[in-house]
C-alpha cells in the first residue's frame, strides 16, 4: 500500500508536538525537511528539533537533508533519532561513502535527485539505498507547483526495480496533493510526501483521506 509522509515544513512550529500528533493517524512516516541556507535558499530544522520530536511520535522520522557537506551532520541526525536519512546526489561528490556513514548508524539511507538531475546519476548506488526520493519541485520551500516532467523519472526507477530486483522505496516530494498523487502512484511512487496539502488544511485527517481516496479510485 502507498505510504503517506506529512512534511512538517508546513506545520506550525510553535505547536509542533500537537501538529505531528494531528497527522499520525493515517500517516506512515513523518517527513522532516532540513535546509541550510546554502544548498537551498531557506533555513529550517537542526538535530536538536529532531531530538525534541523523537519522543512525541512512534512514526519513523524521514529526514530529508537539503544541506551542503551532509557528511558533517549525519552523525548528529542519526543520534537525534532519525530513522531514514536522505542526502542529495547534487551535494555528495562521495555519495557511496556518505551512504555507508548513514548505514553505520543502523539508519536507512536514501538518495535524492532534484528535478534537473537524471536517474542515471544515482544508478551506481541503487543497490545500496532503502529510498530514492524524486523531487517533484525544486527544493527549498513548501507550497510549490508539481513539475510534471519528473514523472518519467519515477517510471524509470520503477522499471529499474522490476528489472534488477532492487528493493528501495520510491518517494516523491513537492506539490503532492489529491490532484497530483494519482499520476505519481501510476508512475510507481511508493511514498507520497505532502506538506501544505495536509498541514495547511483545517481538517488534516480529511486531507490525508482525500489523498488516499484519490489514489484508490484513480
Ligand atoms: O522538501 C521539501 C521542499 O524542499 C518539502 O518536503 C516539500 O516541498 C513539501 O511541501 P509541499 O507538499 O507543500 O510541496
Ligand atoms: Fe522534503
Amino acid at each position: 500500500m502507498t505510504k503517506i509522509a506529512p512534511s512538517i515544513l508546513s506545520a506550525n512550529f510553535a505547536t509542533l508536538k500537537e501538529d505531528i500528533q494531528s497527522v499520525e493517524a493515517g500517516s506512515d512516516y513523518i517527513h522532516v525537511d532540513v535546509m541550510d541556507g546554502h544548498f537551498v535558499p531557506n533555513i529550517t530544522i537542526g538535530p536538536m528539533i529532531v531530538e525534541a520530536i523523537r519522543p512525541v511520535t512512534d512514526r519513523p522520522l524521514d529526514v530529508h537533508l537539503m544541506i551542503e557537506n551532509p557528511e558533517q551532520y549525519i552523525d548528529a541526525f542519526a543520534e537525534a533519532g532519525a530513522d531514514i536519512i536522505s542526502v542529495h546526489q547534487e551535494a555528495c561528490p562521495h555519495l557511496h561513502r556518505v551512504i555507508q556513514q548513514i548505514q553505520a548508524h543502523g539508519v536507512k539511507p536514501g538518495v535524492v535527485i532534484n528535478p534537473a538531475t537524471p536517474v542515471s546519476a544515482v544508478e551506481p548506488i541503487l543497490q545500496d539505498v532503502d529510498l530514492v526520493l524524486v523531487m517533484t519541485v525544486n527544493p527549498g520551500f513548501g507550497g510549490q507547483s508539481f513539475i510534471t516532467s519528473t514523472l518519467g523519472k519515477i517510471e524509470e526507477l520503477a522499471q529499474l526495480k522490476a528489472d534488477y530486483g532492487f528493493d528501495f522505496e520510491i518517494e516523491v516530494d513537492g506539490g503532492v496533493k489529491a490532484e497530483t498523487a494519482p499520476d505519481c502512484v501510476k508512475a510507481g511512487a511508493d511514498v507520497l510526501v505532502a506538506g501544505s496539502a495536509i498541514f495547511k488544511q483545517s481538517d488534516r485527517q480529511a486531507a490525508i483521506e482525500s489523498i488516499r481516496s484519490s489514489i484508490e479510485i484513480s
